[in-house]
Parts: structure tokens; C-alpha cells; sequence
């Protein structure tokens, strides 16, 4: 009994050494790291970069703590570049015009960040080279695709599997799919209609982004599986909590505010757990696909999972299937996410601008006829499927909607010898250098399409701006500057699908209804964001909506040819 207690104390005492060794090194390197870090920002204030005032001990995390306090605690954190841009003046003291360019060291709770707010500068890591994306990135999408993804793969791999998936995104294919696309979109004009009152009268407010979800994953799935998945009548579908519950817990940047609950054994078995069960109802769908033989019909071509597949094989790599089921489901985070926050945005604005509201409607009386119903959209859009092309008006809204509330950007990893240059069109800062060692370069999109040197009346909502052809119109929108779907090599894939899928929600619901936005029932603290209740929430990930966007909705009384 007495060499079993002492056997116990002696591995009780080895465990409770081990694990303090483990943390006096763990806080060790996180110092040394800090150190680092502080001194290379000490040395480049120095010698000029522009920078706001940096503390050795604390870098800027008082800066844009105070910042980031101006805003509600549930404000995404991307409005970080919007903050900076607008109080460039007290934050760059000394400078005369904004810097294009924001340095930023927040460590410990994010990598050093260099935040590009001109395209000409962006351009430089996207474009003229497209830079790897940060390690960051491949940790957040791991849980979900362990990294056999279209986001997170990197050289050869990647341009492997981009050429294999891009004849799916292509337009001609986009067009095939519109058929099937408009059933899911008249089940979202069908939950409208439950949710408007009675005989013409408004109904109860609810929130628009839950059912917009559902509407853009039943596309996506109808896209990629070639099935209706129901998300948007059945709540419990597995694919879809599976998703909805691990999104949450994957995280941008580790830091000491998210380490233990990230690493908590229950959120591991959650992040684990999800996956298997996404794998486990996407898997059938590929599994039928093989026995199917793939190739063997001539619509096979441009369909994602055959050309994901490729070459018919009766038993297929493992490697393969693993690597398919990642592509699968980046689709499907990427593809319905972004866009149902994007729907949500695009009826925040048209609520608020009658004249594009009318003008968007007057397009759809001449392109898709008279008659404003959903039923009778889906019937001449399932018969004529390229009537969605000659919405040009419709594309204006929805692109400029994108410019005013932006989702997400891209980040890049900076690196030794790779230096970024100040654009020449900006006489203050010309060739000014700006080094990228140990930082992530972060497309500030948010602020650039906010940016009032690049744009003409920025604050407008101002659909027009799209259809400016005169490069000498100051409305004419400036090179480079529009990056909702970022620009170069690893751009958004899924772009054409989006702005379509945006085209045939806006066309089967918005002339059979009215929708309002309505934050007045809204319950608790009334947050505002630049003066505005509608703003964009998260964390790190991609944003949503504040309140997923409280509306009202009532069916308008027209009759025939409207307005
Ligand atoms: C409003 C809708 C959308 C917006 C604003 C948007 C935006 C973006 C942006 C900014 C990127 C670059 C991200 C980065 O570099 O980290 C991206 C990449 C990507 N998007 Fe989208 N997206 C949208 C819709 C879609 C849709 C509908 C799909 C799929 C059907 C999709 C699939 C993807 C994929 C797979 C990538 C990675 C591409 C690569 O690295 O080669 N997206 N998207």
C-alpha cells in the first residue's frame, strides 16, 4: 500500500512539474516573441515609417483598444481599418495626408498586421505577386477541411485544383444551374409570404439573415451536390448544424483570450465531431456520384463534383475523397455565409433609397415582364435563364451595396526582403518603403472602398457609379479599387455564382414585396455604429449583421404592370 502512495505522490510531483516547466517556457517564449516584435516597431519608428505612437511595453494595443471603445462590443473587428482612416489626422501627427498603409502591433492577441487601405498598394501582394496567405488562416480552416481546401492550399496544389474546379464557376455553367436555383429561391418568397400580414398589411418583425442562410445554403448545396437539401424547411439538417456549430469555434488568431476555450478537450471534440458529421452526410453524395460514372453525361463537364473527381475510377484514391469533401465544404462555408449577408445588406439599402428601389423594379417590368408574383419569375427565368444577364441595373445595386458594406478581404503573409512600396499617385508618400517581415498583410478593403480620395460622393449609395463607361466621369470607379471579391490570382472564385444567385433573390421577391428594415422592436442597449443601428458584428470571422437584420414585410398591392 505504502509503495503504491509513494508511486502516486512521485508521478503526482512529475505531472505538476512537467506542466509548470511547460508554462514558465510558454511564457517565455511569448516574452521573448513580445520583445522581438516591440523592438523591430521601436526601430522602424525611428527611421520614419509612418506609424501611430507606439509604446515599447504596451505597442499599440492602447491605441486601438481606444479605438475599437468607441464602438459596441459586438462591432466586427474589421471597422479597426475604418477607425484608423477616419482619425488619421490625431493618429499621424505631422502627416498631410492619410497614410496608405497602417501598421499595427497588437501583440499578443494578433500577429503584427500591416493593413493596405490603396490599391496600389494591395495590388503589390495579390496581383503583381500573389503572397501565400498567413499561418493563421490554414489554423482557422483546419478543423473543418484539414487543409484540403481551395483557401488554404498553396503553389502547385492549388493551381491543380483551381484549374480542375473552374470550368464549374464558369458562366455557361452558372447559367445551366439557374433552372434549379430559382426552386430554392421561391421557397424563400414562400417564407416571405408566411411572414407578411394579412390583405396587404405589414407583418411582425423578424430577423432577415437566419432565413437568408437557409436560402443561400439550399443553393449552394443545389450547386455542389446537384440535391435540394431543404435547409430552409427542415432546421434540423445535419449538414447544416454541423455547420452552424463549428464555425463558431474555429479561430483567426490564437491568443491568450481564446487559447484555453479553443483548446478546452469539450470545443476539440465539438470541432472533431462536426467534421465527422459533414464528412458523414457529404460522403453518399460522392460515394453515388462514382457509381454513377462520372463523365458519362455531356452536363457532367461543368458540374463541381464530377470535375472535382475528375477521371472515372471505380475505387478511388482515399487521398482523393479526402481532398474532394475539403473542396466540398469550403464551398459551402465560403458560398452562404457572404452572400446571405450581402442579401441582408442589399435590402438595408434599398430600404433606405426609394428612386434605386423604383429604377431596380422598373428593370426587372422590362427584362423579366409585367407580371411582379415569384411564381410567375421562376417560370420565365426557368424558361429563359439568360434573361438574368440583361439585369445590369440590378448587378449596379448589388455591386455597390458590396463597395458600402464590404465582407470579407484577404490576408497574406508578409516576409524577409519582401517590402511594400507607397503608391506614386500620392506625392507624401511616393516610394516610401515599408518592410513586411514577421507581419500579415491585410487587404483593408473596408477602408478603401470608404476611401474619399478614391471615390467620387463615397458615402452615396450611388448604383450609377457602375455603369459609368468615361474614365474622365469622376463618378468612373478607380483601378483596382473594387475588392468585395478580392482581385488577382486568388480571387473569389464563387464571385459569379454570388452576384447571380443576389440577381435571382432580387428578382423573384422584389416586386411581389414591400420589405422594411425595422430596428425599433429590437430589444435592450440601442448600439449604434457611425450613427447607424445596422452594422456588422463578429469577431474575426466572417461578418454577420447586427440582429440578422430586423424587417418587416408586407405583399404590395399591384396589379399587372407596376409602378
Ligand atoms: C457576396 C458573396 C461573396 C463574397 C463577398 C466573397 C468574397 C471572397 C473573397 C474576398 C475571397 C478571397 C479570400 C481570401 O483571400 O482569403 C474569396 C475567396 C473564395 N470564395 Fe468567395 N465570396 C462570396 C461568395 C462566394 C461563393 C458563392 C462561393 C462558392 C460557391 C465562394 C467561394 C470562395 C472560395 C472557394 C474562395 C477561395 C478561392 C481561392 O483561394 O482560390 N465565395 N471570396
Amino acid at each position: 500500500m505504502d509503495g503504491h502512495n509513494g508511486l502516486w505522490q512521485h508521478l503526482q510531483a512529475m505531472v505538476t512539474r512537467s506542466i509548470l516547466l511547460l508554462l514558465v517556457t510558454a511564457v517565455g517564449y511569448y516574452l521573448a516573441k513580445g520583445f522581438t516584435i516591440r523592438r523591430r516597431f521601436q526601430r522602424m519608428q525611428r527611421q520614419g515609417v509612418p506609424m501611430m505612437q507606439h509604446s515599447v511595453i504596451w505597442g499599440h494595443l492602447e491605441v486601438i483598444g481606444k479605438l475599437m471603445a468607441t464602438l459596441p462590443s459586438d462591432a466586427h473587428g474589421d471597422y479597426m481599418q475604418i477607425l484608423i482612416q477616419k482619425n488619421w489626422r490625431e493618429l499621424f501627427p505631422g502627416r498631410e495626408s492619410c497614410p496608405p498603409v497602417f501598421i499595427v502591433d497588437t501583440w499578443p492577441f494578433t500577429t503584427p498586421i500591416i493593413i493596405t487601405i490603396h490599391p496600389d498598394v494591395t495590388s503589390q501582394y495579390t496581383q503583381e505577386v500573389s503572397r501565400v496567405k498567413p499561418r493563421e488562416q490554414k489554423r482557422f480552416w483546419y478543423p473543418l477541411t484539414q487543409n484540403l481546401d481551395l483557401a488554404s492550399m498553396e503553389g502547385e496544389t492549388w493551381k491543380e485544383w483551381r484549374k480542375k474546379l473552374s470550368p464549374g464557376f464558369s458562366a455557361n455553367s452558372i447559367a445551366s444551374h439557374i433552372p434549379g436555383l430559382v426552386d430554392e429561391i421561391e421557397v424563400f418568397a414562400d417564407t416571405l409570404r408566411e411572414k407578411a400580414g394579412r390583405d396587404g398589411a405589414w407583418g411582425k418583425v423578424f430577423p432577415l439573415e437566419p432565413i437568408a442562410k437557409d436560402v443561400t445554403f439550399d443553393v449552394i448545396g443545389r450547386f455542389i451536390l446537384g440535391t435540394r437539401l431543404h435547409a430552409q424547411t427542415n432546421p434540423h439538417l445535419l449538414l447544416k448544424t454541423a455547420l452552424v456549430d463549428i464555425i463558431p469555434r474555429m479561430v483567426f488568431y490564437l491568443n491568450p483570450l481564446n487559447f484555453f476555450s479553443y483548446f478546452n478537450p469539450y470545443n476539440q471534440f465539438r470541432l472533431w465531431l462536426d467534421n465527422r458529421r459533414m464528412n458523414a452526410f457529404l460522403l453518399p453524395h460522392v460515394l453515388s456520384h462514382i457509381a454513377s460514372k462520372p463523365g458519362s453525361t455531356s452536363t457532367d463537364k461543368n458540374r463541381i463534383l464530377p470535375l472535382a473527381l475528375g477521371k472515372h475510377q471505380v475505387n478511388p484514391d482515399p487521398n482523393l475523397i479526402a481532398n474532394v469533401l475539403g473542396q466540398l465544404k469550403i464551398i459551402l462555408f465560403a458560398g452562404h455565409d457572404t452572400t446571405a449577408s450581402t442579401i441582408c445588406w442589399i435590402f438595408h439599402v434599398l430600404s433606405r433609397n426609394s428612386k434605386a428601389l423604383s429604377r431596380l423594379r422598373y428593370e426587372l417590368d422590362q427584362v423579366l415582364g409585367p407580371d411582379p408574383s415569384a411564381k410567375a419569375v421562376v417560370v420565365t427565368l426557368k424558361a429563359q435563364p439568360h434573361l438574368a444577364n440583361q439585369l445590369i441595373y440590378t448587378a449596379a445595386v448589388i455591386k455597390e451595396t458590396l463597395r458600402l458594406h464590404t465582407n470579407v478581404g484577404t490576408m497574406r503573409s508578409g516576409g524577409p526582403g519582401f517590402t511594400l512600396y507607397g503608391p506614386a499617385s500620392t506625392p507624401e508618400y511616393a516610394g516610401m518603403e515599408f518592410p513586411t517581415e514577421g507581419c500579415v498583410l491585410w487587404d483593408g478593403s473596408w477602408a478603401q472602398h470608404k476611401s474619399p480620395e478614391l471615390w467620387h460622393r463615397v458615402e452615396e449609395f450611388l448604383p450609377e457609379r457602375w455603369l459609368v463607361t468615361d474614365p474622365e466621369d469622376p463618378l468612373y470607379p478607380p483601378k483596382n479599387g473594387f475588392r468585395a471579391f478580392e482581385l488577382g490570382p486568388r480571387d473569389c472564385i464563387g464571385q459569379g455564382l454570388g452576384v447571380v444567385e443576389m440577381k435571382l433573390v432580387l428578382a423573384v421577391v422584389i416586386r411581389e414585396f414591400e420589405i422594411e428594415e425595422d430596428y425599433g422592436e429590437v430589444k435592450g442597449k440601442e448600439e449604434r455604429v457611425f450613427g447607424e443601428r445596422a452594422y456588422q458584428v463578429g469577431g474575426d470571422g466572417t461578418p454577420g449583421v447586427k440582429g440578422g437584420l430586423p424587417v418587416r414585410v408586407k405583399v404590395r398591392n399591384v396589379t399587372g404592370a407596376c409602378l
